[in-house]
């Protein structure tokens, strides 16, 4: 990938959990859904109902004895239900950039010097996220990094003229359906097409076929957080990731390799 140089290189990441942090001084963080579920744009009774939902189905997500294909049912009923629920709750459009500043989700230590590395050599970030897009563009808005290199994939919310939240658009993107095949026929496409040098980011063993559909791959590094139920997990994280990356906070190692494969070290 080195040898091929910087022109030749895409990145391919998830967002939850993998872009942003997963805990940070003993408490976990909020996934983009996180976000709004405790956000004073949700009534308590929907509060309670989608800590439920989450109770119920996080276990499933992360539980390395189950299939893709077993679990798979489960993903699109907890994200069908939580959507079901937003959207009850009559949310405003211009809120969510209030309830973003006002909540705790943060991108990873040293994500500044990730962001910008990619701008700098006009290498393609493409995120893959089954959490909210519109929420997800106000954090990296926020955190002063949503630069024109980086594409979001995600689920987004359909406002009608009031700016109230009516719907959800476009297919459903959960855990386990993350694909840049699904671009094939997009405009993004094209701008990729030289690129066969791919670094992959994620934290879950869905976001493994996020690269699915990219034609030609010459090379594939895939960096995995492993942030929770490590034990149990970590053998099918070291069969599948290249690197597995513990409890680390940090954006160190995907900079550090990035630094090598662009040349800058
Ligand atoms: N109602 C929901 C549904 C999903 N989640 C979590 O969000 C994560 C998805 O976002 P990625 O950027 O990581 O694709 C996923 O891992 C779920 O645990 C949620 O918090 N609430
Ligand atoms: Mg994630």
């Amino acid at each position: 990938m080195r040898q091929a140089g910087p022109n030749t290189v895409q990145i391919i990441s998830d967002f939850d959990m993998t872009l942003t942090r997963f805990a940070f001084n003993g408490k976990r963080c909020p996934t983009c859904h996180n976000i709004l579920d405790n956000s004073k744009l949700i009534s308590e009774d929907c509060k309670v109902k989608l800590e439920h939902l989450l109770n119920t189905y996080y276990p499933i997500e992360i539980d390395s004895t189950r299939s893709v294909e077993d679990k798979t049912p489960y993903m699109v009923e907890w994200w069908t239900k939580a959507h079901e629920l937003l959207v009850q709750q009559k949310i405003n459009k211009d809120l969510l950039a209030v309830v973003v500043r006002e909540s705790d989700a943060m991108l990873r230590e040293d994500y500044q010097i990730f962001f910008d590395h990619l701008k700098e050599r006009n290498i393609p970030l493409l995120i893959f996220s089954a959490g909210i897009g519109d929420v997800l563009e106000e954090v990296i808005r926020q955190a002063g990094v949503f630069y024109p290199n980086v594409k979001v994939f995600s689920n987004y919310m359909d406002f009608d003229e009031t700016g109230t939240l009516r719907a959800f658009k476009g297919e459903l993107i959960h855990t386990y359906n993350k694909r840049e095949g699904a671009l094939l026929n997009t405009g993004h496409f094209q701008e990729l097409h030289d690129r066969h040098n791919v670094l992959l980011l994620g934290d879950s063993i869905g976001d493994l076929t996020m690269a699915d559909g990219v034609q030609n791959i010459e090379n594939i590094l895939k960096i995995g957080y492993l942030n929770d139920k490590v034990e149990e997990r970590m053998e099918s994280y070291l069969k599948s990731y290249d690197v597995v990356l513990v409890k680390d906070e940090t954006m160190e190692v995907p900079n550090g390799i990035l630094q090598y494969i662009t040349g800058s070290q």
